[in-house]
């Protein structure tokens, strides 16, 4: 064999050196967070270590400092685990999301909050609200729209009941696998459990491989996995996280039809965010019901220049015929604009609830 023109002992003595200054640094960078909370509480003993903004800003740092050969998504999600382990040293981050474990809404708030946080499931959606409601959680995790098949109805129906602020946002790219356990008979397969949503984001894909196969919707990925660990003719579609956790096998990956297909969470809690310099904001706007509304509403979006992100319209249970809108734009409610625009729209509609001001997802 030739020789290597690089030593690889010489290689590994460096990053063994490297390693010890990456030691070096988190622990510093541990022991100055631990410093941040102590002066957190010192003005205010119920203090919340947790600030959404300011995470925002570090990762959007880092990312902008950032010059490979490491994408800035994965130097990102390093950072995003130093500071969950350092906020965990405080106090763990405590987030309800919609259950069971291994479901999207379980990665979506991992990605979000760091695997220090401590992460419990909820059976249903208003679950979630009530649990933060109540204080028992800092935080809850709910799914609010998917690029394929739009709006989750029940979590915007959740806001219109409750006092609970928007603090983040979460978008996750969604893979689908057809899952089987190793008790499998693959060429047997005559029944597939999943969500209907997942169903309906692999239609195509399921028209093709598996026409005969009967479809069985259950309550969420996660429970389709559980269900096929005992049944010898069946398979399961849903995410990595169920996979791992049920322990089966990918017969087929990433079976969504569209390949951009992703997943929108939002983060809810008590409080209101300072501005990040990159934030979003959500609304529920009563209108009254009278010709050229929607254009009353949208007018002042238009000649503020406020980009509107998502505008989705719901019954709104008072009355047989009148609507509320959801809408989503960018910008924060202490900046001027967004203000002096809100007046407006506050003055032409029946009602306007602020859901919360964010910070745009990073990761
Ligand atoms: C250190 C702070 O507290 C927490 C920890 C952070 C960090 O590790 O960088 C950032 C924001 C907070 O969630 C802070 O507010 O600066």
């Amino acid at each position: 064999m030739s020789e290597s023109p690089v030593n690889l002992d010489e290689l590994r003595n460096r990053i063994d050196a490297i390693d010890s200054e990456i030691l070096r640094l988190i622990s510093e960078r541990a022991m100055c967070a631990q410093t941040v909370a102590q002066v957190k509480t010192a003005d205010d003993p119920q203090a919340v270590f947790y600030r959404p903004e300011r995470e925002a800003q570090v990762l959007r740092r880092i990312m902008a400092l950032n010059t490979g050969p490491l994408d800035s998504e994965e130097m990102a999600r390093l950072f995003r685990e130093i500071m969950s382990a350092c906020l965990a040293l405080e106090q763990p981050v405590k987030v309800a999301y919609l259950g069971p474990e291994g479901t999207f809404t379980q990665q979506a708030a991992l990605k979000h909050f760091g695997e220090s946080a401590k992460s419990l499931p909820m059976a249903a959606i208003d679950e979630v609200f009530r649990e933060v409601e109540a204080g028992a959680v800092n935080y809850g995790v709910v799914p609010v729209e998917n690029s394929t098949e739009g709006v989750v109805n029940h979590t915007l129906d959740s806001f219109m009941d409750s006092s609970m602020k928007i603090c983040g946002e979460v978008v996750l790219r969604i893979h689908h696998h057809l899952l089987v356990s190793s008790t499998t008979r693959q060429d047997k397969i005559s029944r597939i459990y999943s969500h209907p949503q997942s169903f309906a984001q692999c239609r195509k894909w399921l028209d093709a491989h598996y026409p005969q196969a009967e479809r069985v919707p259950v309550s969420s990925n996660a429970e389709a996995a559980r269900l096929i660990k005992t049944e010898w003719h069946s398979a399961a579609i849903a995410g990595d996280m169920a996979a791992k956790l049920y322990g089966l096998d990918r017969i087929a990956e990433k079976i969504e039809d569209r390949p951009d297909n992703s997943t929108r969470f939002l983060i809810i809690g008590h409080e209101d965010v300072p501005m990040s310099g990159d934030d979003k904001t959500s609304l529920v706007v009563a209108m009254r019901n009278q010709p050229g509304a929607l254009h009353d509403l949208l007018e002042p979006f238009h000649r503020h220049q406020i980009d509107m992100t998502r505008l989705e319209t719901r019954p709104s249970r008072t009355g047989a015929w009148n609507y509320v809108f959801f809408i989503d734009f960018k910008g924060h409610v202490d900046q001027p604009e967004v203000a002096a625009m809100l007046e407006e729209v506050r003055v032409r509609s029946a009602e306007v609830k602020v859901l919360g001001s964010y910070p745009q997802g990073v990761l």
